[in-house]
């Protein structure tokens, strides 16, 4: 990581800038909370600045008009620079984040993986429409980049989600400004030195960071943005697009959840209880997919507690560096605090709060055990909220008529996971629930070719495979007359005086 520590600058038009303020601010280490490095504080002149390079690189740079092998070739170098610097941005990400280790390699795959994706669907899948109208027309349509992609992410996978955006929004000849989420700023940064290495042309890609309500504001209000494409919290997508409202963007909008898992007693609960577990202590439960309730039938239920309760128990708790830690130390003091108030409030209505350990050693960190909320009811607070954390709402139900209802009686739409045996049972509950995404008798397992994104106030929009095509492009149809269509002819009656 050497280097890596110093302090984080914007990248703005191919260089390493300061900002125009020169104020910065402090990022902190979620494990210990000493600070880690100084990191440039943007705000709207920065962004000012960025969009102007972005635009110019639009308007006049070769991104748009090279040929689109060539283009393709810088993101696939991009996906052979992050594996090459994986194990970096792993280490990066998880001393900035406090995600386990073993996770953030596997993300940093992933994130290759993305560009390199993106890079073949823009081969085989930007694709357009022919239509012949009977021998008068020849109508095609074709998909042209949009002009400047502003792109604000989230603290809580920082790197892969960010390709999910930048992926696309280069690949299809965009250029892009990236906000990245002010607890996080690491691998935005590495992901910046990367792309410089990549040598794509200068205002192609550009970051400036700093806070939601100054620099991602500022980005949201710029009349040269054309599309935000967001992942947060659904009030800050609310507050966006009101934001965004005059400019007219155009709005991706990836947003919170408080997702159901369903075991019914025929399910292979080894399984269920492996996927559960994994489902909402993976990222520290900072996971916006994460099965934060859970719902079991009550004939099972007192088997399913007792084999929680012993893994809870066994989680391992600890270090984000040591590849055998399962939960780390969640991003921040604040966000700790706030999980730590739906704890107190979870035995305020009245759950039985069952936790595991966090060794002593780790008191300094933001460090919460997991957590089970026994006995819990669908329509309390802790049932209710996004508690992005690792606790677990546990909820009996009786009917499979029962548990759709509750499973659908939430604000959220975003992810659902079925657990039965019975293959009739899984896909009437599957499409009977309201969310973008459901698995049945899995975790959540992505294949980046379908769409990803949520129902109700889980977000607008997909990203993934041709979706994140139809976001980042503008479709055009082009009407070519090959025949002697008639032509209404105006101007040649006589007047009548
Ligand atoms: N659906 C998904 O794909 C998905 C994926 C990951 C996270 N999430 C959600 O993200 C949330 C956690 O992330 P978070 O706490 O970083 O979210 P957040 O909404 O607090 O911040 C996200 C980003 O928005 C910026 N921001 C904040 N206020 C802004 C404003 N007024 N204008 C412009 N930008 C602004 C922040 O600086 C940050 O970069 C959770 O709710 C989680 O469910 C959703
Ligand atoms: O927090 C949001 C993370 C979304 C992505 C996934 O859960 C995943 O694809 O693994």
């Amino acid at each position: 990581m050497e280097g890596q520590l110093d302090n984080v600058l914007h990248y703005i038009n191919g260089q390493f800038v300061e900002g125009v303020a020169g104020k910065s601010f402090a990022n902190v280490n979620p494990a210990t909370n000493e600070v880690i490095n100084k990191v440039a504080e943007g705000f709207e002149e920065d962004v000012a600045l960025a969009v102007a390079a972005a635009r110019e690189a639009f308007d006049h740079g070769p991104w748009r008009t090279m040929s689109v092998k060539e283009r393709l070739e810088y993101i696939v170098r991009i996906a052979d620079l992050i594996d090459e610097n994986a194990e970096e941005v792993s280490e990066l990400e998880s001393l900035d984040t406090g995600l386990p280790i073993s996770q953030t390699r596997k993300q940093a795959a992933r994130a290759a993986e993305n560009f390199r994706f993106y890079a073949q669907m823009v081969n085989s899948r930007l694709v357009g429409e022919t239509y012949q109208v009977e021998n008068s027309f020849v109508n095609y349509t074709v998909h042209k980049p949009l002009g400047v992609a502003g792109l604000i992410t989230p603290w809580n996978a920082p790197f892969m989600l960010s390709t999910w955006k930048v992926a696309p929004a280069l690949a299809t000849g965009n250029t892009c400004v990236l906000k990245p989420a002010e607890w996080s700023p690491l691998t935005a940064n590495k992901l910046a030195q990367i792309i410089d290495e990549a040598g794509l042309p200068k205002g192609v890609f550009n970051v400036v960071h700093g806070f939601g309500e100054t620099a991602g504001a500022a980005l949201v209000a710029h009349p040269g943005v054309q599309l935000i494409s967001f992942t947060g919290e659904t009030k800050t997508g609310s507050e966006i697009m009101k934001n965004g409202a005059n400019t007219l963007k155009r709005y991706s909008m990836e947003l919170g959840g408080k997702s159901p898992a369903i075991i019914f007693p025929d399910a292979d609960l080894e399984k269920a209880l492996d996927a559960v577990v994994w489902g909402i202590f993976s990222f520290n439960g900072e996971r916006c997919t994460a099965n934060s309730r859970l719902f079991v039938h009550h004939s099972i239920m007192d088997w399913f507690v007792s084999a929680l309760k012993e893994r809870v128990d066994q989680i391992v708790v600890g270090d984000p560096m040591d590849p055998d830690t399962e939960v780390g130390p969640l991003i921040h003091r604040k966000h700790w605090q706030t999980v730590m108030n739906y704890i107190q409030t979870a035995r305020e209505e009245g759950t039985e709060v069952v936790s595991g350990t966090v060794p002593a050693e780790f008191e300094k960190g933001n460090y919460i055990a997991p957590t089970l909320l026994l006995n819990c009811t669908n329509n309390m607070r802790v049932a209710q909220e996004e508690i992005f954390g690792p606790v677990l709402a546990v909820i009996p139900f009786e009917s499979e008529e029962e548990v759709i209802r509750m499973a659908n009686d939430v604000i959220y739409g975003l992810a659902a996971y079925v657990w039965t045996s019975n293959i009739k049972r899984a896909h009437r509950i599957a499409q009977a629930i309201d969310s973008g995404m459901v698995w049945i008798n899995s975790q959540n397992v992505r294949d980046l070719r379908t769409p990803f994104g949520g129902s109700k106030y889980s977000g607008i929009g997909r990203e993934g495979g041709h979706y994140s095509f139809e976001f980042y492009t503008e479709p055009q149809v082009i009407h070519v007359a090959i025949g002697d269509h008639p032509i209404p002819r105006f101007g040649t009656k006589t007047k009548k005086s």
